[in-house]
This record gives structure tokens, C-alpha cells and sequence, in this order.
């Protein structure tokens, strides 16, 4: 029964995110209070600075990152493209691609100007914020594909988009437990993203905690399975990564601003071994 049920759940899930909205989408979450440079408490600069120290504290390294589920959001990358080579992001949605598409080719016409993300990474890296417009230009140069992705399929991308030996580290925010309609099947989903990942390979995991539901645009519910420490760290364990590091965010009351049910957002580090 409890197959079927995720079965039904998958497909109800992919239902629903027929309607996503990404400019909406960018509005609610990627614009201030959540993204707002100037709080030390906004969310977004906590999420950058946990992934600017994981890509730089020198235990990450390699050719080929890989963004599982990137949606129409690049900060994900902005430390991780002065790292690696390559960098390839994926989304389940054409439309979140072709958002992707029109950043990356620069033609006008995107849901949100990153430029203060790029700004502020530049910040983390001790560089004046000027060199934006270099991170800009690698970024562009390291992002070589935006592929279609599938977590819930035991072979998410096509079957020649990655090297043999697999992506030498993932990154992955807010996509597993927003697409899994139980635990199982956010468990599953981590075994899935696995395989992607050769052996001594990172994961960068970022997630909500505590989240029943969020508006992917103007009345766009979609439900998500609601976690808690405890089970992400056991679902980790579960799927064959070694936790080297949860961290976690607790959103301060005006940070809820009713596009979800949000409580708080966790960070992890760990290894394929
Ligand atoms: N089967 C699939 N495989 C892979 N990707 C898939 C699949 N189905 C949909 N997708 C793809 O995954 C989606 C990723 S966006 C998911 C949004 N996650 C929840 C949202 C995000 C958010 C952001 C910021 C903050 N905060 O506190 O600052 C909180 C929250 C919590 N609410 C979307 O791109 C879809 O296109």
C-alpha cells in the first residue's frame, strides 16, 4: 500500500507543479526580508555564508559540481563556480530552465536581478563588490548545461550527462522534501541524487524544516513533506552519505511572511565514502 500511496504521491506532486510560477516564486523567497544584505539574521545571507565556507574550507574539490533541482535560482552556485570546472544545474521544469537560460545568455528579461547576490559573495571571498561583474562572466563560462532532472526516477538524468566516474560534488536546496510526498520517498530521492556522485564525492544539502505546504505562485499550493533534524540526519544515514556537518537556521518571526509554513532550514555537509 505504502508504494502505491508514494506512487499516487509522486504523480500528484508533478500535478502540481504544472502551475509554478517561478517570477513569483523569486518574489516570495529571494527578495527582502528573506534576501535583504543588510540583516545578519535574513536568510539568504546565512544560506551563502554555509555554502561559502563548505565549498572553501578545502575538503571540496574537483571538475564537475552538479545543482540538483536548481529551480529558477542560481545563488546555489556562486561559491561553487570559483571551484570547480563545470558546473551543470537541472530543474523538472522548462519554464525554470528557460529562466535559467535567460540569465546565463544575459538577454534581459529575468525574474530577479542577482546582482547583490554576486555582490555579496564577493564579500565572503574578501574581494571588493565591484567584482561582481567577473563573477558574472565565470559563472557564465563555468555553467555549461541546464539539464532536465527527476529525483524521483532511479536514473534522474539521461543517461550520458554526467562522466562515468560521476559529479564530483552536488548541491542541492529546497528541492528534495518539496517534491517527495512522504519521507520514504525523500529518502529514496537521496539514494537516487547518490548514484550522480562518485565515491569521496560532496553533498551541499539545504532544506526547510517543519514545512507542510508552500505557494509556488498565486495560489500555487504545493505540499511538502514536513522534517525534522532527526530525520534528515536518519535519511542521510539511510541512503549512504556520512554526515560531516548539520547546521540550522531558525526564522525569526518576520521572516514568515506567509508563502509557507516554514520553521526554521537546515544546512548539510556529508560524503559519499
Ligand atoms: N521530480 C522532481 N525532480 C527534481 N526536481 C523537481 C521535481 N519536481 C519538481 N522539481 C523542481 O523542484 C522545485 C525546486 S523549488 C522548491 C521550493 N521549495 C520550497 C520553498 C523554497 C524556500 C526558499 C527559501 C526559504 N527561506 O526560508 O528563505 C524557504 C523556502 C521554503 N519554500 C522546482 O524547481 C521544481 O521544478
Amino acid at each position: 500500500m505504502e508504494i502505491k500511496g508514494t506512487e499516487n504521491g509522486i504523480a500528484a506532486m508533478a500535478a502540481c507543479y504544472q502551475r509554478f510560477d517561478p517570477a513569483a516564486y523569486l518574489q516570495y523567497n529571494y527578495t527582502p526580508p528573506r534576501a535583504d544584505f543588510e540583516r545578519k539574521d535574513s536568510i539568504v545571507p546565512w544560506k551563502l555564508a554555509c555554502l561559502h565556507r563548505a565549498f572553501t574550507e578545502g575538503d571540496v574539490s574537483g571538475e564537475l559540481l552538479v545543482d540538483i533541482g536548481s529551480g529558477p535560482t542560481l545563488y546555489q552556485v556562486l561559491s561553487g563556480c570559483e571551484v570547480f570546472k563545470e558546473v551543470l544545474l537541472t530543474d523538472y521544469l522548462e519554464v525554470n530552465r528557460q529562466e535559467l537560460r535567460r540569465w546565463l545568455q544575459d538577454e534581459g528579461g529575468c525574474g530577479l536581478d542577482w546582482t547583490p547576490y554576486l555582490q555579496h559573495v564577493c564579500k565572503l571571498e574578501g574581494r571588493r563588490p565591484s567584482a561582481w561583474t567577473e563573477k558574472a562572466a565565470k559563472l557564465r563560462h563555468v555553467i555549461t548545461d541546464i539539464l532536465p532532472i527527476d529525483v524521483h526516477s532511479a536514473q534522474p538524468l539521461a543517461p550520458d550527462a554526467l562522466p562515468s566516474a560521476g559529479a564530483d560534488c552536488l548541491v542541492s536546496c529546497f528541492c528534495l522534501e518539496s517534491v517527495s510526498p512522504d519521507l520514504a520517498a525523500f529518502t529514496k530521492a537521496l539514494g537516487h541524487i547518490r548514484k550522480l556522485l562518485r565515491p569521496g564525492g560532496h553533498l551541499l544539502l539545504i532544506g526547510a524544516l517543519g514545512e507542510s505546504y508552500y505557494f509556488g505562485g498565486p495560489g500555487v499550493k504545493i505540499p511538502v513533506v514536513p522534517l525534522n533534524e532527526a530525520q534528515v540526519c536518519a535519511s542521510l544515514n539511510e541512503s549512504g552519505y556520512n554526515l560531516i556537518r548539520l547546521e540550522v537556521y531558525t526564522l525569526p518571526q518576520d521572516m514568515r511572511v506567509g508563502v509557507d509554513d516554514v520553521s526554521g532550514v537546515f544546512f548539510v555537509k556529508a560524503k559519499k565514502e
